[in-house]
């Protein structure tokens, strides 16, 4: 067993369950996990010490939304949305045409790309979804991209969102038996989660139930777009399927609100402990990307339920995985406190992938994902936004940054 002690660290922030932020501390790491937090004062020894020069420290980002398996350039449509053009679903079919042009190498490296510029911003775990394939052979082959990347250790989860959008010269229902057939088999053995785009222009609630039900058949876990271009059926099948999370949540009724708010009965929040329910997966860059009204974070945290930030980087509507962006900007422009933002970014997104034993928060036993801020204090994510303050980051006890 190898140990390190970090030390020097001006501000430690732990999202543990008494929230506690500590001045002049230390962390001990032992292989890829947290042994140790306390003063700097009174840490013990180790075989290695690293001093961060009086920076701050929190635990690295979970970045639980995003779709990193895609090709070509869609930036003329983000200039025409800037220009007044709404959001439609119908940009993912471009996506989907160049994606299926690129070999396995090109996606490859595209993918290790986006998760290398992901890593160098904080995020230490992460989860991706297909979804630009939208064939069974196309799916099947990002899906196995992807499940070769995580044995890798590159990402941590991956989702299969077949049912992202009915493919160009494909009927709803035909394409769905496609989906809920031969497609799921052949990627059930590449990803852990079921995803479905329901909304406007994507698939209603029929066709979004039809697949919960294959992919809850087939052993997945249920995540869901919901609510990001109108109100609609996303937030009640999320909740009634006992999705980890609902992400986008834009748009919702009261009605909403409250069926989330129901999911948390279980639930403590100071501890993270009991029956998780469904987080509000709030996505503010894709938000500002698609002028959208920002995600009610702030509505949803005072209903109780749990928030997630996340990138949801992907080329139509948030090509970005700066979590630091997506923090600044919860703070700047959601309302959240800065407490808030980063468990937000941190152990929310890891409640929404059921990951929160392990990830998510500085505490002895779970695995050292730790953040690094060129600042002596967090706030500087806010106070100074779009300033490059992701100094070092360790992933499982091992510096990557
Ligand atoms: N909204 C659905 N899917 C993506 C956007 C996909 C695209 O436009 O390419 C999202 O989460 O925003
Ligand atoms: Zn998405």
């Amino acid at each position: 067993m190898r140990s390190t002690l970090l030390t020097d660290i001006a501000e430690l922030t732990t999202v543990d369950p008494e929230g506690r932020v500590l001045a002049d501390a230390a962390v001990v790491v032992e292989d890829e996990r947290i042994a140790w937090i306390g003063a700097a004062a009174e840490a013990p020894g180790a075989d290695e010490r690293v001093s961060v020069g009086g920076r701050a420290v929190l635990p690295g980002w979970v970045d639980s939304h995003t779709h990193l398996v895609f090709d070509g350039d869609r930036s003329a449509e983000f200039e025409a949305r800037m220009a007044g053009e709404s959001y439609a679903a119908g940009g993912i079919g471009v996506t989907t045409s160049a994606t299926r042009e690129a070999s396995d190498e090109r996606l490859r490296a595209l993918v290790a790309g986006r998760v290398a510029d992901a890593v160098a911003g904080g995020t230490t775990y992460l989860e991706t979804k297909t979804g630009y394939g939208l064939s069974v052979q196309e799916e099947a082959r990002h899906a196995r991209l992807l499940s070769e990347l995580k044995a890798e250790g590159q990402i941590d989860e991956v989702t299969f969102l077949g049912a992202h959008l009915v493919p160009k010269g494909r009927e709803a229902e035909d394409y769905l038996d496609d989906v809920v057939g031969p497609m799921l088999d052949a990627v059930r053995e590449h990803v852990g989660w079921i995803d479905v785009f329901c909304d406007k222009g994507a698939f209603d609630a029929a066709q979004t139930r039809r697949v919960l039900e294959a992919g809850t058949a087939a052993g997945l876990r249920v995540r869901l777009h919901g609510n990001q271009i109108e109100e609609g059926p996303g937030v009640g099948l999320a909740v009634e399927f006992g999705a980890a999370s609902v992400d986008h949540v834009n748009f919702l009724a009261d009605a909403d609100v409250e069926a989330l708010a129901g999911t948390w009965g279980d639930w403590d929040r100071a501890s993270a402990a009991g029956t998780p329910g469904t987080v509000a997966g709030c996505l503010p860059a894709c938000d500002l990307s698609t002028r959208a009204p920002l995600a009610p974070a702030r509505r949803l945290l005072d209903a109780g339920i749990e928030i997630a930030l996340a990138s949801n980087c992907n080329p139509g509507t948030s090509y970005t995985t700066s979590m630091n962006f997506n923090v600044a900007t919860a703070v700047l422009q959601m309302g959240l406190t800065l407490a808030e933002a980063l468990r937000a970014a941190t152990l929310g997104g890891a409640i929404g992938l059921r990951a929160q034993d392990r990830v998510g928060s500085l505490e002895v036993g779970k695995r050292a994902d730790l953040h690094v801020l060129d600042a002596p204090a967090a706030i500087h994510l806010a106070y100074r936004p779009g300033m490059p303050l992701t100094h070092a980051v360790w992933r499982a006890g091992r510096r990557v940054v």
